[in-house]
């Protein structure tokens, strides 16, 4: 049995991530919010797992890699820094960093990718996401994967190619762009559409959460394969073997 930490450990995804650990019968080492010592419960961990935030990544990273421990990160709102300190300290230790942990967003990206590769750019693709009204950062992480995937599929950069934050006189959408959308409100979970647009016919490729069972599973699936990893950058893909 593995000691697992817990960074938000008193938030939503704390708590759901804690009671997954006992259901799978594993031990919580301990948790801490804001201002507790990462490195001391890095110490009492064989893992680490961090749903916080992107302002708790740089010192959550380095305590894993000073512990010697490896550490999955769920936390979103992730800017290409963060993913730089994701890849150094993926030098030191085994680093798992996605924007969600469940099998059927992990599985929908493969989908997403595949079904981009195939349609050509004369198929529109938009991505919409409903969260939460306390959500604090959009596009979700998500919305991201899978923009991500379809970028991948059509053999273009993300970053190059993105429609985000539409307002005003927008003028005509770009032609091969991959446009975002999110929605806030209420208590969802975390639904996302990824919609492939052409003239006079449509895909729509969904995957709604019911709750967050679904991504404390998850985290604490990628926790326990990631136990014993070399060094390195790991992703949900590989965790369940998809
Ligand atoms: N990858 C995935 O599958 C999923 C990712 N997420 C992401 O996980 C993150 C957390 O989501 P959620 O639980 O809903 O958010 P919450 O706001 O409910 O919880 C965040 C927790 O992190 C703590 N925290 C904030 N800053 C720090 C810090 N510097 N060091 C340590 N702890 C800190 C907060 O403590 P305090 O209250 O003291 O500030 C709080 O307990 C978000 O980025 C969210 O998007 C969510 C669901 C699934
Ligand atoms: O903040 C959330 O709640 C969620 N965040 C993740 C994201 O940003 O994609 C995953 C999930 O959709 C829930």
């Amino acid at each position: 049995m593995a000691r697992i930490g817990i960074i938000g450990s008193e938030g939503r995804m704390g708590q759901a991530i804690a009671a997954a650990l006992a259901t799978a019968g594993e031990t919580l080492s301990g948790g801490i919010d804001k201002g507790g010592d990462v490195e001391a419960l890095a110490k009492d961990s064989d893992v680490l797992i961090d749903f916080s935030s992107p302002h708790a990544l740089e010192a959550n990273l380095d305590a894993a890699v000073a512990a010697g421990i490896p550490i999955v990160v769920g936390t979103t709102g992730l800017e290409e820094r963060h993913h730089w300190l994701c890849d150094a300290a993926a030098e030191n230790t085994a680093v798992l960093q996605t924007g969600n942990t469940s099998l059927g967003v992990t599985l929908l990206a493969h989908l997403v990718r595949e079904a981009a590769q195939r349609l050509g750019d004369d198929w529109d693709i938009e991505i919409v996401e409903t969260h939460h009204r306390m959500k604090v950062d959009a596009p979700s992480g998500t919305a991201l994967l899978l923009g991500e995937a379809a970028a991948t599929g059509r053999n273009i950069a993300l970053a190059d190619n993105s429609e985000r934050g539409r307002d005003g006189i927008t003028g005509k959408r770009g032609t091969g762009t991959i446009g975002f959308a999110s929605l806030r409100g209420g208590t969802v979970a975390g639904d996302h559409t990824v919609h492939f647009l052409a003239d006079n016919e449509r895909i729509a490729l969904s995957h709604l959460a019911e709750n967050r069972t679904i991504f404390a599973k998850g985290a604490v699936r990628a926790a326990q394969w990631l136990l014993g990893k070399p060094k390195g950058r790991y992703t949900m893909p590989e965790v369940l073997g998809l």
